[in-house]
């Protein structure tokens, strides 16, 4: 009931135009059997008198139904795409609003999250506005059993029970036959997506010239066959029992609806009632009838019940609000003293991060090195707040970041894996915080001057090939984007930059021009600088070097290297593989 209740409080997402229309139009055409029943027993008692009044409020009646019926499915649409939109907003805002990320990572939370937010694909796939529809419905088909009972009882009020009960009974049969359907196609859904894939491959062009060449189309045909069958056969043989059952189903409601007739039919004979009052009852009990046998809404209703159960688990994630951004023309704080206190951190069975001391001095450029999978990302991911340490402690001017809010609007961060939205370049960049006074700086900071200047849109290019007169970047190109993003931001207001191998792709002049120009660009920021290319990090004032979960080693390149530890060894091999012109990444077997 709790269910059905919340289905219909979605309307509140719908508007009240729109939800008052189409709650009309229901009950318009939940009431017109009982109508027309009205306005035929007035035809047939006008007898010799005018019939103007009841050929009117017929007219009216049918008119009315089919209005409602024209506009019931436009306007039922739209109340169920808004109802659609307002979730699928609630629940981007759900998992955004948590400050960190590992809640979003966590894979009952991107389940649940596939869930409540999908496309209908299949019959059986529903959303919340189709069941929040169909639960209106619902109280339609209420209205009418209501409306259709009362014209019954006025032949007599045994009548109710002996049309009704049966219409219910059959409504309750034929709906659980359509739940045990519809679980049924759910089971077997595995072996659906597969045959669908099997279905896709075969027909793809690429993946027909390797199932030419090898000659695998009678194996891949084989496997579609395999598990169509697999996901029908049950379904199938569930539609013969459906249709032997409903058989058996439909004897019920007729059995009313013949007691009812045979009842009125003696009566009338008998010199119970008038003939305009027979008519009026038998629509009305037809009625009922057509009521019981209308059972689309349960599969709307049953298939909405996942997606309306994911939602309410998602709610119980309890976000925080979305911090506020750091604003242009505010007074800048310098940038905080940073310091990492015995921090420890682990993935779901991994530990990475061990007992790091590290501090971040205000406006220096610190470079953070180590080996692949060391940690180096996830220090500065905790850093920026989307982690928690298990244990230890990250200060800011002596306070845990945990407790100052709007703590991530101080830093900026390029991400290696940094996002490539399909908007203008001015959106890539501003993220919505339009300053034209800034972006000219930022994009001939981070060397994309040359590439506006060839852009046919200037900064309004939509960066996409899908988008009309869109055009698409090359991986240094965008990498320079996701640099002018940060850089824009250190512009509003953020003091520490992050830079996650921000050179990965780009080529070895334009890199080293950048770094040339970072001491500049960065003045009065601490920079974190995370690179594989020794030869770019040893200009940072300070290296750390990351291994074991600890920092291990800490100085300028030039301690560093007179220290004789990893770093010099890695530098080192780096730096005679370079020569040699092989690639400068280097992994644990470098330095075995
Ligand atoms: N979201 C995650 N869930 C589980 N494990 C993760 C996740 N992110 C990273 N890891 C693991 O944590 C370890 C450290 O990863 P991290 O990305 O911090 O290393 P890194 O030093 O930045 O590596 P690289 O130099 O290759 O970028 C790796 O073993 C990685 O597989």
């Amino acid at each position: 009931m709790r269910e059905r209740l919340d289905l219909l409080g979605l309307f509140r997402h719908a508007g009240p135009a729109v939800t008052i229309a189409l709650t009309a139009m229901v009950l318009i055409d939940a009431v017109v059997p009982a109508g027309i029943a009205i306005a035929v027993q007035e035809l047939v008692a006008a007898d010799g008198r005018s019939a103007l009044g009841p050929v009117l409020l017929m007219s009216g009646v049918v008119l009315a139904g089919q209005l409602a019926l024209a506009f019931r499915f436009p306007v039922g649409r739209l109340a169920a795409d808004r109802i659609d939109g307002a979730h699928r907003t609630r629940i981007a805002a759900l998992v955004m609003g948590v400050p960190t990320v590992d809640v979003a990572e966590r894979q009952d939370v991107q389940d649940r999250v596939k869930t409540t937010t999908a496309e209908p694909r299949d019959w059986v796939d529903r959303t919340s506005g189709d069941g929040a529809v169909s639960q209106l419905e619902l109280v339609g088909h209420a209205v009418a059993l209501v409306s259709s009972s009362v014209v019954l009882s006025w032949w007599s009020w045994w009548l109710v029970p002996a049309t009704v009960i049966p219409a219910v009974c059959f409504r309750t049969m034929h709906g659980r036959q359509w739940v045990r359907h519809f679980r049924i196609w759910v089971e077997g859904v595995l072996y659906h997506r597969r045959w669908k894939y099997w279905g896709e491959v075969a027909t793809t062009p690429a993946a027909g010239r390797e199932l030419r060449v090898f000659g695998a189309g009678e194996w891949l045909l084989g496997h579609y066959t395999r598990d169509m069958r697999t996901h029908v056969d049950p379904v199938w043989e569930d539609d013969r029992r459906v249709l032997r059952g409903l058989w058996l189903a439909l004897l019920l409601p007729l059995a009313g609806c013949t007691v009812a007739f045979t009842w009125v039919a003696l009566g009338t004979a008998a010199g119970q009632g008038t003939i305009a009052l027979e008519v009026a009852v038998v629509t009305a009990a037809w009625s009922v009838f057509s009521v019981a046998i209308r059972t689309d809404d349960v599969i709307s209703l049953e298939g909405a019940r996942p997606v309306r159960r994911a939602a309410a688990e998602l709610e119980r994630i309890n976000p925080a609000p979305i911090p506020p951004r750091a604003h242009a023309g505010t007074a800048a704080a310098p940038p905080p003293l940073v310091r990492f206190e015995n921090v420890c951190f682990s993935y779901p069975g991994r530990q990475v991060l061990n007992g790091v001391d590290l501090e971040i001095r205000p406006g220096e450029s610190l470079a953070l090195v180590g080996l692949n999978g060391a940690g180096k990302s996830t220090l500065t991911k905790l850093l920026a707040g989307l982690y928690r340490p298990d244990s230890g402690r990250i200060l800011a001017d002596g306070t845990d970041i945990a407790d100052i809010p709007g703590w991530q609007s101080r830093l900026s961060v390029v991400f290696q894996d940094f996002l490539k939205y399909p908007l203008s370049l001015r959106d890539n960049i501003a993220l919505g915080a339009d300053d034209p006074g800034l972006l000219t700086g930022v994009v001939r900071d981070a060397g994309l001057a040359p590439v506006v200047s060839r852009l046919p849109g200037g900064y309004d290019t939509p960066l996409s090939r899908s988008r009309t007169a869109g055009v698409d970047l090359s991986g240094g190109q965008w990498q320079q984007v996701a640099l002018a993003r940060a850089l824009y931001a250190t512009r509003r207001g953020a003091r520490i930059l992050v830079l996650d191998e921000p050179t990965a792709h780009l080529d070895v002049r334009t890199e080293h021009d950048l770094f040339q120009r970072l001491p500049d660009i960065t003045e009065e920021i601490s920079v974190v600088l995370i690179s594989h290319r020794l030869s770019t990090v040893r200009q940072a004032d300070r290296i750390v070097l990351l291994d074991g979960g600890r920092i291990t080693e800490s100085g300028t390149h030039e301690e560093l290297m007179a220290g004789g530890g990893q770093y010099a060894t890695m530098y080192a091999l780096q730096a005679r593989r370079f020569s040699q012109g092989y690639e400068d990444r280097l992994d644990e077997g470098d330095l075995a």
